[in-house]
């Protein structure tokens, strides 16, 4: 259909697609071929993926998918019960324009399987002397979903089940006792600061009253936001933000927009639909304002001394104004309120976030062991635990029960996770094609269709589509149809 044509850029879209697309018999793997096969690859967050060669001629594969999809099931797609670990995707041999990339993986039957990191694969291949070269092995042991998911279990030291069901996972790791964790959350962050967006255009909140201080934080995320397409995102908005709301705006009585609302303001890849990072052992556990905790930190260690005030002040007044969860924004506000002097240093302003979250931490560790709504697998703590810090606890003031911190290493701890560790899995969104030209992932995002010459726009859709090159082109021409229109349809408000 058209509608599930105009998402198939995104690995993720696409896997959710694929999911849903079959009916009774949903495939959770992702297919691939060859003009897509690297682009995938690069941009999954997945940490490691599996790609199965396979003929669609071939009886023995057909029989083997079932096992393959059960395997899927637990790894792809929105429902996934571990996502963001494998990533599982199959490549038909049989069809003319894999031919090449079947060859260079010296696939000699069907069906054949691959384990690598996502980013070996891509211009890669695999020679049966060159195993241990590329880091890419072959699966040799998969006969059945079982044999496939021991296979697994014995690379990761993990213990998967194919029965494993949503939220019941039992490798879901705290953040205590992994710390390696936090790269994932870059994706969480994405997803955190697109729902806000998508709750402030919903909501109708940018009002006379604040539009001042969304602009600050704008700025704020525009310059610094780890994510750099959501730096983008906001910076494009940010152009564009005095003819969408002009000042006299309000006064003129069409407060509507329902324009904007369309705008994805990290791009239209995100949001993605899951947590990562951020998810709860529970459906209703954590997420979004965790995500947007770890923004703000994130934010937090980015900036340089000279910004410090401006970027409490931005903080301050967006959690007041945009985050509408009452209780939150007004204990928030109420510790922005007691601060007495401005910050001149951004380590200041960094250690006043962490410390404020910790009051956050400790009044809910309270309330919610009273109230028995702790997320099992997370509870509240006093962070950085000694696991992940044991330089930041000088010990313990018995007199008052507080843990004593030593603040440099705090900050130090706090720089190293929230902007080194955070954005260490970040890959550029630029997709490097054969020829050498770049294209740029998110290049065919609403705001930017203008810019984007139509070869070009072609080319990058042909080189990241599921599909042939006809339906791409199609596609290719609806996007720049709807987003004209859709810019069109901006600059007449
Ligand atoms: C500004 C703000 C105010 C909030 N106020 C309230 C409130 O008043 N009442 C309420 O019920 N809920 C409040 N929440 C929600 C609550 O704080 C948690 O976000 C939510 O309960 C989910 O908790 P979590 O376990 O995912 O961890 P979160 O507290 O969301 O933390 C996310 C991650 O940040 C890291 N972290 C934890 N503590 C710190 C720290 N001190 N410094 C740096 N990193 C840290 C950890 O890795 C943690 O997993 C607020 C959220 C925000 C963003």
């Amino acid at each position: 259909s058209p509608s599930s044509f105009a998402s198939r850029r995104s690995i993720l879209r696409v896997v959710n697609d694929n999911a849903k697309s079959g009916g009774d018999h949903p495939d959770y793997a992702l297919e691939l071929n060859a003009t897509n096969f690297d682009a995938v690859l690069k941009d999954s967050p997945a940490t490691y993926a599996v790609v199965e060669f396979f003929a669609n001629w071939c009886p023995a594969c057909r029989n083997y998918k079932p096992h393959y999809e059960k395997v899927a099931r637990l790894f792809n797609g929105p429902d996934a019960v571990h996502p963001g670990i494998i990533l599982m995707t199959r490549v038909d041999c049989a069809s003319k324009i894999n031919t090449k990339l079947c060859d260079k993986f010296s696939v000699g039957h069907y069906p054949m399987l691959f384990w690598g990191t996502p980013s070996k694969f891509v211009g890669g291949g695999w020679e049966p002397k060159q195993q241990v070269k590329n880091n890419i092995r072959v699966i040799d042991d998969a006969r059945t979903a079982d044999r496939l998911l021991n296979w697994i279990n014995k690379q990761l030291g993990s213990s998967f089940g194919l029965d494993d069901q949503k939220f019941q996972n039992e490798l879901l790791s705290s953040n205590v006792s992994d710390p390696g964790q936090i790269a994932r959350a870059i994706y969480d962050v994405e997803e955190a600061t697109s729902i806000a967006f998508d709750i402030i255009f919903e909501h109708k909140m940018i009002k006379a009253e604040t539009r001042a201080s969304l602009i600050k934080f704008l700025q704020l995320l525009a310059a610094h936001h780890p994510s750099r397409r959501c730096r983008k995102g906001t910076a494009e908005f940010l152009v564009s933000f005095d003819d969408l709301y002009p000042t006299d705006f309000w006064a003129t009585g069409k407060h509507d927009k329902s324009s904007v609302k369309n705008l994805k303001i990290c791009g239209k890849d995100v949001p993605r639909g899951y947590w990562m990072f951020c998810r709860g052992s529970k459906n209703e556990t954590r997420g979004f304002s965790c995500g947007l905790w770890v923004l703000l930190h994130s934010l937090s260690v980015r900036i340089e001394d000279g910004e410090s005030q401006f970027t409490f002040n931005a903080i301050c007044d967006f959690v007041h104004n945009f985050f509408i969860c009452e209780e939150c924004r007004q204990h928030f506000y109420d510790m922005c309120s007691s601060v007495s002097s401005p910050f001149k240093k951004a380590r200041d302003f960094a250690l006043w976030l962490w410390s404020s979250h910790n009051k956050v931490n400790v009044r809910l560790m309270k309330e919610e062991v009273s109230l028995d709504t702790a997320d099992p697998k997370f509870p509240k703590i006093i962070w950085p635990p000694k696991q992940l810090c044991s330089s930041c606890h000088l010990g313990l003031d018995q007199k008052n029960n507080k843990i004593e911190w030593n603040q440099d290493e705090v900050f130090k701890f706090l720089t190293e996770y929230y902007s080194t560790t955070l954005a260490s899995l970040y890959k550029d969104s630029n997709v490097v094609l054969k020829d050498g030209t770049e294209a740029v992932e998110d290049l065919i995002v609403a705001t930017n269709a203008i810019v984007v010459p139509v070869g070009a726009a072609l080319a990058i859709a042909v080189a990241s589509c599921a599909f042939g090159a006809l339906a791409c082109y199609w596609r290719s021409q609806q996007k720049s149809r709807k987003y004209f229109h859709h810019l069109h349809s901006l600059k007449n408000i």
